[in-house]
Order: C-alpha cells, then structure tokens, then sequence
C-alpha cells in the first residue's frame, strides 16, 4: 500500500473561516491524504470547540515524522498568532503571522517534509493595510518565494473533483487558467505582452501533461476585447499580440485554439475536447468557473517545483466563527493536491 502525501495546509487569515475549515478536515480527513495545518495551535483549538467540534490538537516539529490520517486529530506545524483573533475582525498585527505561515509551508515543501501545499484563504487587503505593499496574493508570493519568472493561475472544476460530488451536474472538465492575475483592469491589456504571453501558454501546456497527464492538452484562448476584437475594429491587441503569439506556439506544436471571443467560447458546444481555457484576466475567466462550481472547485498555481491547489472562495467574514462555511472547496483542494503529489489525476 502506498503512503499518502503530507501536504501542508496553511490556514490563512485568522479572523476568517480557514481556522474553522481546518478543523472540519481533521474532524472527517480525506482520504490519501496526510494534512499538517499550519497556524496558531491555541487559535485552531478554539475554533474548533466554537463549533463544537471533538479535536486532539498534536503538535509536531517539520522533522518529527507525520502520522497517518485519523478522524479527529489536528496535526500542527505551530506559528504564534501575533495578537489575540476575534472572527470577523481584521488585525494588521496579524499580517506577518500569515506570511509566516505560508514560508513554513514552502519551507516544508522545498526541503521535502511535505509533498505540496494547500492554502486556506488570506485577506490581501489586512497584508497590504500592514505595509507589505507589494502583496498580491498567494499565486504571486509563491511565485517570488521560489524564484521563478512566471506561474499560472488555474481554477479547475474537473472529473477527479466530481468524483467527489456525485451531484454534480456541471460540465465534466472546465479549467480555466489566466494570462494576468490580480491586477486593474486598467493595467491589463499593456501586462499582455507576446513574451508574458508565451510563458503562460508554454507553462500551461507543460503543467497539463505534468499534472494531469494529457498527452497533448487542447487550449482554448480567449481574445481580450469584445468579440476578439472585431477584426481590429474594437481593439488591436489580438492581431498585435495574441495571434502572432499563438501562430508561433502552433508551430512547436502546441494545440491551441483562438483567440475566440469569450462570450461564446464558455458554451459548451466551444468547450467540447478543450482542456483547458486561456482567459485574458481574472474577471473574464472566474465568474464563469466559479458559476459552475463555486464550494466544488480549486485553484493551482501552475509552474511551481512542487504542487499547490487552494479553495475557490475568500476569507468570508461574515461566516466567520458561526460553522457555516462549507468546507467543500477545502476538500477537493486537499485531494486535487494528493492526487498532483501522487502524479495520479483521473481522467
Ligand atoms: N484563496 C484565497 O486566499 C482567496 C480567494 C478568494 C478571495 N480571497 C480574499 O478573500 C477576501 C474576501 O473576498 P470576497 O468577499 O470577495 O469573497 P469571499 O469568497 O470571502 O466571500 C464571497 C461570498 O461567498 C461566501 N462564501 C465564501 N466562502 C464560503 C464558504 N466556504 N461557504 C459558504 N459561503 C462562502 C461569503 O460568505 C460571501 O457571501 C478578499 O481579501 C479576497 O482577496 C482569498
Ligand atoms: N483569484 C483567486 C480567486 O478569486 O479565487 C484568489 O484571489 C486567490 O488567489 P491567490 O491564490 O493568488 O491568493
């Protein structure tokens, strides 16, 4: 029988839900998994009894060897809170607490104590009220802290995951990576460069055969104007950038389809056989991934040396503390992050 991975869970901001939805995975783990959550050992067992749930908190050093998966026990890699955590309260002296928390789960994966990383939510706006004003969000710290050029941003509601959910009615596969993150919007179409570009579709690629096995993955790629531009008429930044761009991947042999415009592209007659969308910027390509799969969907962060998938939601809180939050992102997060360390992913 083979062991399950250690995946580093970082439980996020501590005035939001991720303290709580820590707790709700030890209390029922998933399965092929051996989570270690990262955070505050007091703030989670606090959580956990303001839910009423049942947990033995176990304190462990990233050397100490992880045990397997059992209902009921939280295992803890311990960072201090920095100030006391009240749900639904946001407090800048917790800023570096998160970050600390993040570097000892990349820490842990670099060094080879854990086989990946899953990240509850953080708060970028407390990170950036505490003067880290570079900040952006996970995708982009991780990108900095592993010293790579570029990562990708994907949101998956995939076959693996709705295996998960035997309700689920959505499309069988919708991945949806983007060419720029969190940035304005009035920045977006000048970060789109032919080089930026290239990067994102070579690491999308890559990442698609890596992780998921597909032998040549499809890729459809949105324009970023309106109809993709029109022929020019409602933006040039398709004949300009993305055509010459993809016309020069097609020649190396990537299957790559557009640019199309995304209004149509996200019907499922255009989606049949693609593996993947490109959308040009967040809000182009999230709503629509979230609208089919909100609390059953994760994030992956593309182009790192070891796997990381996170929820598909924020902080939220207003759920904070009241154990309503649903921990179904979180789950198919922890397995999506297994199955990537196992190099497993069903079909
Ligand atoms: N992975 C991450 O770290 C991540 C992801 C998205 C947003 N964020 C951050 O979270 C903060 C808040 O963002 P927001 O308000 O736009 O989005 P949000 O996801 O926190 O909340 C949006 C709505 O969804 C609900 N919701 C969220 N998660 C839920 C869950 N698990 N179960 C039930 N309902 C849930 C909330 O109650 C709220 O009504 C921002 O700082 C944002 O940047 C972080
Ligand atoms: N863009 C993500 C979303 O909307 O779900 C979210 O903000 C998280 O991003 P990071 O993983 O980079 O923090």
């Amino acid at each position: 029988m083979s062991v399950s991975p250690v995946l580093a869970l970082t439980t996020g901001e501590p005035a939001g839900i991720g303290p709580e939805l820590a707790a709700m995975l030890a209390v029922a783990p998933v399965a092929g998994s051996r989570v270690v959550a990262v955070g505050d050992p007091e703030l989670l067992a606090e959580r956990a009894a303001r839910l009423g749930l049942a947990l033995e908190i176990v304190e462990l050093a990233q050397h100490e060897a992880v045990p397997a998966a059992a209902p009921g026990r939280l295992l803890v890699w311990p960072v201090a809170l920095r100030a006391p955590a009240r749900p639904g309260v946001l407090n800048t002296a917790n800023a570096d607490y998160v970050l600390e928390t993040l570097d000892v789960a990349i820490a842990a994966c670099r060094d080879g104590h854990a086989a990946g990383m899953v990240t509850a939510p953080l708060h970028k706006g407390v990170i950036l009220d505490a003067g880290h004003a570079g900040f952006r969000g996970h995708t982009e710290y991780l990108r900095d802290a592993c010293g790579v050029e570029e990562v990708v941003m994907m949101l998956a509601t995939d076959s693996a995951l709705h295996a998960l959910r035997p309700g689920w009615r959505g499309p069988a596969a919708l991945r949806v990576a983007l060419a720029t993150t969190h940035l304005p919007l009035r920045e977006v179409a000048d970060a789109i460069t032919g080089e930026s570009l290239t990067r994102v579709l070579r690491i999308l690629d890559i990442d698609l055969k890596r992780w998921y096995g597909l032998t040549a993955p499809r890729i459809a790629v949105c324009g970023l104007n309106p109809h993709a531009g029109e022929g020019g008429h409602l933006g040039r930044e398709e004949l300009e950038v993305i055509e010459p761009v993809l016309a020069a991947l097609r020649a190396e042999g990537l299957r790559l389809d557009g640019p199309l415009p995304a209004d149509t592209l996200f019907t499922p007659r255009h989606l049949e056989g693609v593996d993947a969308v490109l959308a040009m910027y967040h809000d182009q390509g999230l709503p629509v991934l979230k609208y089919a799969g909100f609390g059953s969907a994760a994030n992956i962060t593309l182009g790192l040396p070891f796997p990381r998938t996170s929820v598909d939601h924020g902080t939220a809180l207003d759920l904070a503390g009241s154990g309503r939050a649903d921990p179904g992102s979180l789950r198919v997060a922890v397995a999506l992050a297994a199955q990537m360390a196992s190099r497993s992913i069903i079909q």
